[in-house]
């Protein structure tokens, strides 16, 4: 069949490409910038899969600015939390049903595969659609939500289970066909069903991190070492408790909770989870001041090492670096910032340097992304470099004993045992 997907970002992209395995796929974004570099044989993507995926189907995929007549639609737009209502901004994925439904004809399938609050694909995509003048079930309608993780996005858009949720049978059949590349079980529920369970997942892991948060909290309170604990109970069979960190970033896990909340009277948890992650840079940035102290002569320096939301990816959306950065600054500390992944980043409160630049003369490094690269870290030359060598790993990245022999003061978030 002929698949139009609408949003070539981090999801949008990927899906296009593995559905151009078994169908003629045209992707659309309003990005012109990511459609040229498309059309140039240069995809936006970070992954080395990804890219040979991008050569394999050359001649399958075109990119364009507009929606075109198509069997199935795809929308994979973003669905940012508003910033003065606290509620999902679904202005992206009423503008794609907007775009497709001039060209929907009988027959079409059109999916939400944007993560959305619970009736959007019905109340608000559906209806849209209708304007066509084609009843529901003379065109058909699915929200088929992705799993992905950043990072190993290719294995995981093939193997992972995935959530068919269809208004009836024809949409269920046509949406198995459109996703005839996933591997993993396809498992038939409702479009409010599968709207529920993909944010329940992201819920259940933001709760489950705040738990881990607080538990760290309490650990440098008790004098106890939070992360040997954590290995410690997640021996036991039915224990899974997450890693602590300096807060909950992306696009994904800090926002999708809240669409939950926004659903609901009854949201208790889900806010107060929240509310701990977001406190944990406050937390990060009271370490810091702790372990510096008084710093003659002139504003005392931080480097944070890492701007990346997580490890070994460039993606900066919701990265616990930025109130970090903006907490320091506002104390009067001078913030500098060294990351592997990422070269530059017009959003972030700080520019971002060479590691050796970053580091000059400073008083106190912050590991707040677990890059793989910063376990290798020269601590050594790092320690001359500064003008006090002070770490406070907020992602238990670095290796102790390593470090304070190179002269270094260590402060692991979560680790009250020193
Ligand atoms: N990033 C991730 O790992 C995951 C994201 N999701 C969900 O997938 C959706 C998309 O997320 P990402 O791919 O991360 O976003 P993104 O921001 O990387 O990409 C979205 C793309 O849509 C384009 N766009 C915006 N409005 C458009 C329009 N009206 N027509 C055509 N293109 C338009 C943007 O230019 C951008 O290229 C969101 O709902 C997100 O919550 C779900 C699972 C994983
Ligand atoms: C339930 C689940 O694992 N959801 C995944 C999640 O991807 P994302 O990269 O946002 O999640 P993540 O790896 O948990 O990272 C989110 C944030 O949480 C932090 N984090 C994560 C795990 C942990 O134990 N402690 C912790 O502090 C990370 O450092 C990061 O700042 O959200 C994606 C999405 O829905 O967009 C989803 O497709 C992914 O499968």
């Amino acid at each position: 069949m002929k698949v139009c997907v609408i949003g070539l970002g981090y999801v949008g992209l990927p899906t296009a490409l593995l559905a151009a395995r078994n169908h003629e796929v045209v992707g659309v974004d309003v990005d012109e910038s990511k459609v040229d570099a498309l059309d140039r044989g240069e995809p936006p993507l970070e992954e080395p899969a990804l890219v040979d995926l991008f050569h394999e189907v050359e001649g399958r995929f075109e990119a364009r600015t507009d929606v075109v007549p198509a069997d199935a639609f795809v929308i994979v737009t973003p669905t940012p939390l508003d910033a003065d209502t606290e509620v999902a901004d679904l202005a992206a994925v009423r503008a794609a049903a907007e775009a497709v439904e001039p060209v929907l004809t009988r027959d079409d399938l059109v999916v939400v595969e944007s993560t959305v609050p619970p009736g959007t694909t019905e109340r608000l995509v559906g209806r849209i659609l209708e304007r066509s003048g084609l009843e529901r079930g003379a065109f058909s309608l699915a929200h088929c939500p992705e799993r992905a993780i950043p990072g190993d996005t290719l294995n995981e858009m093939v193997g992972n289970a995935r959530l068919l949720g269809a208004i009836d049978d024809r949409s269920a059949e046509r949406a198995a066909d459109l996703y005839s590349f996933v591997e993993g079980d396809l498992h038939r529920t409702t479009p409010r069903g599968a709207e529920f369970v993909k944010l329940m997942e992201n819920t259940y892991r933001d709760v489950n991190i705040a738990l881990a948060n607080e538990f760290a909290k309490i650990a440098e309170e008790l004098g106890v070492d939070v992360h040997r604990s954590v290995d410690l109970a997640n021996e036991h069979p039915r224990v899974d408790v997450h890693r602590p960190g300096p807060g909950v970033g992306g696009h994904c896990i800090t926002i999708d909770p809240q669409f939950l909340a926004q659903s609901s009277t009854h949201d208790r948890l889900i806010s107060q989870a929240r509310a701990i992650n977001d406190s944990m840079a406050k937390h990060v940035l009271g370490l810091v001041q702790g372990a510096v102290g008084e710093v003659p002569d002139r504003d005392p320096r931080v480097t944070l090492l890492g701007v990346a939301y997580k490890g070994d990816v460039g993606d900066t959306r919701e990265t616990p670096a930025r109130p970090i950065a903006r907490l320091a600054r506002n104390v009067g500390f001078d913030v500098r910032a060294y990351d592997p992944h990422v070269e530059s980043d017009a959003d972030l409160p700080v520019e971002l340097d060479s590691l050796e630049t970053a580091t000059a003369g400073s008083d106190c490094l912050v590991v707040v992304t677990d890059h793989s690269a910063f376990a290798n870290l020269d601590s050594e030359s790092l320690a001359t470099r500064m003008r006090s060598p002070t770490v406070v790993d907020a992602r238990a990245v670095v290796d102790r004993s390593r470090w304070e022999a190179a002269g270094f003061e260590v402060v692991v978030l979560g680790d009250g045992s020193n």
